[in-house]
């Protein structure tokens, strides 16, 4: 039992205490379960009684969703902090507004529960009183007398610990139930860290809607973890707005969105989008891969601009008169009139294809205006409708405005040289234009086998035709690796929202990997967000951080290096003679501990050493399947940014390096995925900058 800081040292006090939070654990169980037989109640008569089936929709899935938020996991514990305010013991008043002085007893979970009488037992982790549970110190109480942790196995509890601010203790990091939350064995995918948040990433969770903020963290520093509660604390603060809108999570690959799949739900938020930028962007399905060098080409932002310039040169000038003839009457639009509408038109910057319509539009109303001075009356709908689609109008709009797709816009300036460099003038030199260039075009849009980069400049391209919907606030991890595109495909979809981004600049694999804050945030469209460092690791212990900061001087980046939490752990780096056989045999000795167990290798190493494991008897899992009964997972080096395991096992590190360009960072990236232990076997020598 941890009973640091606690005011009795009689151990029969403790139980009972101990005896009566496990009561309030058990009442505050059955409410949770009353709240959720009510709303399951609610959700079937629903469906009886809703009017219209839009309303019963409605209805139908604010129930559903109500219903899934209320799901209790027996696995964890509904609440996991206690605190005491002004030494009353009012237990868990709701009623207390942000300046009033908090007098009572709150219990602090996961979710609000309430009794019968609608009495609050179990107070919301994001509501404003649970700040002080984060951010209470010996220096600054904020009214908060005893802050108690509570420690759990597996949903029942089995210790407390209690700091006593008011006579100034304060146990911090030393925290012993934060150690064993940070030290605990990792199986399955990524949890909540709601009962541990620190007060550097508090701030970063609570801050306000309206402020965008990017934060650079080292390996392992909580920045998933912060952006993820920061979307569940901004829900709660602004539920009906950004549910409307929606919260969307970019992450860099599936296996990392399936990672971190159940930490919303698990916080009762259920209805946020993930997507990888690629599936964010996939108009077209990519069936093409081609080299670096283009593909870095087609990510620079100069494209942005010559897919605008290609746009706008679409819009040509009225040759000539438009004649329509409606029954006795004939209908002219001279050609003043005609400039005018599209100078007009050009002038208010739209998307491409509104504008199409706004000439379209305008076109009609001459027509009207002409109509109704020889008719002395209003047209009817019809009318105007049977004029906008009149092949004169139309054959106007097709010569002076016409219509493009976007996959149709990016296949020109590829397939045709003197379209791109029309376009292109001035901004790509005539050996970029060559690049580009299909050296085989394919004859339609329909017919193109599309690259990862070509479908990034389609969704550029659609960008400028239409404007897309966007979302309430963004999360965006693993940022570094965004190219100029595909921040703007972000921004695209974020213009009247605020973001949270989270990276590392060491981390930085892409070859068009961030250098510098501040240009992601530009070309991302919040040029004014703040960075903020952290540099407390939670995951990565001190020895095996050490070694992998020997790589920082190499990777040319300026960011502030980590310091871990973590004093335990074990680093074992060895020459081998047979890499198969030694992976096997440290796998084999892995699993004699607790926890997950992470081979990484140079992709092309992989399916070997599968082989080899599977050949062992040792079952493996891949990196996406997080509902694995499998503790080994065999993961190639591209695929680990952002993933942990307990005992990391890493194989030749200088083919990791070889592998690709910025191998070296991917090195660091591959080195920082150890919760616990890390054995590094080489037979090759190790990279010069990591032998030090
Ligand atoms: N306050 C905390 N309390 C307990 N555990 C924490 C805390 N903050 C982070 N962790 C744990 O530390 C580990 C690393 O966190 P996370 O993955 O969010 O870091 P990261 O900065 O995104 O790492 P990377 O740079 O490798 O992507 C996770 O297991 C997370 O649960």
């Amino acid at each position: 039992m941890t009973l640091a800081a606690h005011t009795s040292n009689d151990p029969a006090d403790l139980d009972d205490e101990l005896t009566s939070e496990r009561a309030h654990l058990e009442s505050s169980r059955a409410a949770l379960r009353r709240m959720r037989e009510r709303a399951e109640a609610l959700f079937s008569t629903g469906d009886k009684v809703a009017g219209d089936s839009y309303t019963a929709e409605q209805l139908g899935r604010h129930m559903a969703r109500r219903v899934k938020e209320l799901a209790d996991d027996p696995t964890t514990p509904l609440f996991f902090g206690r605190l005491n305010f002004g030494g009353t013991d009012r237990r868990n008043s709701d009623d207390a507004g942000p300046d009033d002085e908090v007098v009572g007893v709150y219990h602090v979970g996961r979710r609000h529960v309430t009794d019968e009488l609608g009495e609050p037992m179990v107070i919301d982790w994001r509501a404003p009183v649970s700040r002080s549970f984060y951010r209470a110190s010996a220096r600054d109480p904020q009214g908060v007398t005893v802050r108690r942790r509570f420690g759990f196995s597996t949903g029942a509890l089995t210790s407390f610990e209690d700091e006593h601010l008011d006579r100034g203790e304060e146990l911090g990091t030393a925290s012993r139930i934060l150690t064993a939350e940070i030290e605990r064995p990792r199986v399955g995918p990524m949890r909540d860290i709601v009962a541990t948040i620190q007060p550097e990433q508090d701030e970063l969770v609570r801050a306000d809607l309206a402020d965008s903020i990017c934060v650079q963290g080292a390996p392992g520093t909580g920045k998933t973890a912060v952006g993820l509660h920061r979307a569940a604390y901004l829900l709660y603060l602004h539920r009906e707005r950004l549910n409307r809108s929606g919260v969307l999570i970019v992450g860099p690959n599936r296996a990392f969105l399936s990672y971190i799949a159940a930490v919303l739900p698990a916080l009762g938020e259920v209805e946020v989008q993930q997507s990888t930028v690629e599936d964010l962007v996939a108009r077209v399905p990519v069936r093409a891969v081609e080299d670096v060098a283009t593909a870095t080409l087609k990510h620079d932002v100069r494209m942005a601009e010559v897919l605008r310039r290609a746009l706008e040169i679409q819009i040509g000038e009225p040759t000539e008169p438009i004649m329509v003839s409606d029954g006795s009457f004939r209908w002219r639009i001279g050609l003043e009139p005609l400039h005018r509408v599209l100078e007009e038109t050009r002038r208010e910057g739209l998307p491409y294809g509104v504008g199409r319509e706004r000439v379209r539009a305008r076109v009609v109303s001459l027509l009207q205006r002409q109509s109704e001075a020889r008719r002395a009356e209003s047209p009817s709908d019809a009318w105007l409708r049977r004029m906008a689609k009149s092949r004169p109008v139309t054959t106007f709009l097709d010569t002076v405005w016409p219509a493009v797709t976007p996959e149709g816009l990016v296949h020109t300036l590829l397939a045709d040289p003197a379209a791109l460099a029309a376009a292109a003038d001035g901004l790509l030199t005539e050996a970029e234009q060559a690049q580009l260039t299909w050296a085989k075009p394919p004859r339609t849009a329909k017919a193109t086998r599309w690259t990862a980069a070509d479908a990034v400049l389609i969704d550029e391209a659609a960008g400028l035709i239409e404007r897309p919907a966007g979302f309430g606030h963004v999360v965006i991890d693993e940022a570094q690796d965004l190219s100029p595109m595909q921040c703007r495909a972000i921004a695209r979809r974020s213009e009247h929202a605020s973001i949270t981004l989270l990276g590392d600049l060491a981390q930085g694999t892409a070859p068009w990997a961030a250098t510098d804050w501040h240009e992601t945030l530009a070309h991302l469209g919040k040029p004014n967000a703040v960075v903020v460092p952290l540099t407390v690791g939670f995951r990565v212990p001190a020895a095996v951080v050490a070694l992998a900061n020997r790589l920082l001087p190499a990777l040319a980046v300026n960011v502030p290096p980590a310091e871990s939490l973590r004093r335990d752990g074990g680093l074992d780096v060895r020459t081998v003679t047979d890499l198969t056989e030694a992976t096997v045999a440290e796998v084999r000795a892995a699993l004699t501990h607790d926890g997950s167990v992470g081979v990484i290798a140079a992709d092309d190493a992989v399916e070997q050493l599968r082989a080899a494991l599977a050949d062992a008897g040792v079952e493996t899992a891949t990196a996406d399947d997080v509902s694995t009964a499998a503790r080994v997972t065999v993961v190639p080096a591209t695929l680990v940014k952002g993933l942990e395991y307990d005992h990391v096992v890493v194989v030749e590190p200088a083919a990791i390096v070889a592998a690709e360009p910025r191998g070296l960072h991917r090195l660091y990236v591959v080195l920082t995925r150890a919760v616990s232990r890390l054995a590094v076997l080489h037979r090759d020598p190790l990279p010069a900058a990591l032998a030090g």
